[in-house]
């Protein structure tokens, strides 16, 4: 797929949503222009990192004056994609998947979980903060008239290769990975991997070490 747009680092792309609170903030407080120095104050990141990070933007600072701040939010806003609607199917509706479908703080984001999916009879044919789940085997049929292009997993890990084999045959593009599997798929399939508990992990090493 051809894609003209500038290859943007991962790190850089991780800031920006730091960026967005810090300026969503200050629009919000009724402050009309910050520089780079302002948010790195803020955000204890270098401002030249920022500057830098925000040249991927077409967004221009004024000398001296600094970057528009609603200016500077819409422009993160739409750069992160966070304010087009992303349509997701939720794969495993259990503690987790539960706890993401009824998160109404994805939606700010873009994403929309319009669907979950599940093999427990229990959970199938309920629905979850409106949302209803279907049983697993209806997966293939239903993503294409739910628009969905994204699939949010959160099934038990040895169910994981299986399940994402099943969402792209089904037309998924982007798999959220919540499960500790390491999915291999095409390349042309975006694979994003999140545990909380690796910065769980990173939290206790930075911390004292208990003396017994
Ligand atoms: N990344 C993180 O930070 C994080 C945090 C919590 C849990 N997890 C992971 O998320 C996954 C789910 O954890 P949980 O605590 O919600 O477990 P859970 O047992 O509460 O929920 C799993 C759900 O998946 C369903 N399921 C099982 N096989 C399935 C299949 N083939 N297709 C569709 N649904 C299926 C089950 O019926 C259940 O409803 C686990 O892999 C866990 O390791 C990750």
């Amino acid at each position: 797929m051809e894609n003209n747009e500038p290859y943007v680092p991962e790190p850089a792309i991780s800031r920006l949503p730091w960026y967005l609170a810090c300026v969503s903030r200050l629009r919000a407080q009724g402050v009309e222009y910050v520089s780079t120095t302002a948010i790195s104050q803020e955000l204890n990141v270098e401002s030249s990192q920022i500057a830098k990070d925000l040249s991927y933007l077409s967004i221009k600072g004024k000398t001296r004056i600094g970057y528009e701040v609603k200016e500077l939010e819409r422009g993160l806003y739409d750069f992160l994609g966070f304010r087009r609607e992303h349509k997701a199917v939720m794969m495993g509706v259990g503690s987790l998947g539960s706890a993401l479908i009824a998160d109404s703080g994805l939606s700010r984001y873009g994403l929309d979980i319009v669907a979950g999916f599940d093999v427990n009879p229990d959970v199938v044919g309920r629905s979850l903060n409106g949302k209803p789940i279907y049983p697993l085997s209806e997966l293939s049929r239903r993503v294409g008239e739910l628009g969905a292009e994204i699939a949010v997993i959160a099934v038990p890990v040895e169910s994981c290769a299986e399940v994402a084999e099943m969402c792209v045959a089904a037309g998924i593009k982007a798999l959220w990975n919540f499960t500790p599997f390491r999915i291999r798929t095409a390349p042309d399939v975006v694979v994003q991997n999140t545990s909380i508990y690796a910065h769980l992990a990173v939290m206790y090493n930075r911390m004292p070490r208990h003396k017994d």
